[in-house]
């Protein structure tokens, strides 16, 4: 009897939040950006704490797919945004579950929140690399964390070799927010990378309808019901005490 029970808990888990999966909404760039905003203006969030957030389930995602055991060498590619940030936090929590992390931050913000998480990174055992190998062959997975939703094309001068180095890899990428390079709300060019994992966050966006990769996830598990309900998120039911969610 108690078989049957955790059985059916199982299964009911598990259908639960893909059938809400297909009603969760697709944000627009301005639509996340506006959310973005209300989160720190009219509900008093700090960026650190949502980083800090965002950081963790990705890290707890990426961990479900991509376990140490199999990935140890992974390479996290920051950007100069808040999605850069992202990543920075992600590699610390991953140093933290067992993988050996190296970043590769090619344009650094001088900003006290970025010194003292590349400080925690540092501190935390996670390698900094000031070289990028070109086919990233040392590697067993790759974070991409260069660009999130306020990413325009196309990519910049000073981050073309990393964009094309990403291009080239045939390691497992795992993208947080946004594919880079993709452009928020259109189809992704013929030669944009095409990440294994997609962990949105908040709401995935437009683009990640033409996401084709074997895993979707959903972080950021910190908006508030009201915001939810404002912007009609219609977000999937994040199981227990999880702060992700497999779309
Ligand atoms: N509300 C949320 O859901 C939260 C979002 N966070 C993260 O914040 C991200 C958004 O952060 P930001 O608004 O700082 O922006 P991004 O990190 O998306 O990127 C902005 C940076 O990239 C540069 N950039 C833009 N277009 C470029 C181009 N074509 N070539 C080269 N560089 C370019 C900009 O100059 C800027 O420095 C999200 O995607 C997510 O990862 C979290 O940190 C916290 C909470
Ligand atoms: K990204």
């Amino acid at each position: 009897m108690l078989y049957v029970q955790t059985v059916l808990r199982k299964l009911i888990s598990n259908i639960l939040p893909r059938q809400s999966f297909k009603m969760v909404k697709y944000l627009k760039q301005d639509e996340a950006i506006n959310i973005d905003q209300e989160l720190f203006n009219v509900y008093k969030f700090s960026v650190d704490q949502l980083m800090e957030l965002a950081g963790l389930s990705c890290a707890t995602a990426i961990q479900k797919c991509f376990p140490p055991i199999s990935h140890q060498r992974v390479l996290v590619l920051c950007g100069p945004g808040n999605n850069g940030g992202d990543g920075l936090v992600c590699s610390r929590h991953m140093q933290l579950f067992g993988y050996s992390c190296e970043i590769y931050y090619p344009v650094r913000t001088d900003k006290l929140l970025y010194n003292n998480l590349m400080h925690q990174c540092e501190t935390s055992g996670v390698l900094v690399s000031d070289f990028l190998s070109e086919n990233m062959s040392t590697y067993d997975l790759i974070v991409d964390a260069l660009f999130g939703f306020s990413f325009k094309p196309p990519v910049r001068s000073k981050f073309l070799p990393v964009m094309n180095a990403l291009k080239k890899t045939n390691k497992p990428i795992c993208s947080i927010d946004v594919p880079s390079g993709w452009s928020i709300e259109g189809v992704p060019d013929k030669d944009a990378i095409n990440p294994d994992m997609l962990i949105s966050l908040t709401a995935p966006k437009e683009c990640a309808r033409s996401f084709k990769g074997k895993y979707h996830y959903l972080g950021g598990r910190f908006i508030p019901k009201k915001l939810e309900e404002k912007y009609q998120l219609k977000l999937p039911t994040y199981p227990d005490a999880e702060c992700c969610i497999k779309l």
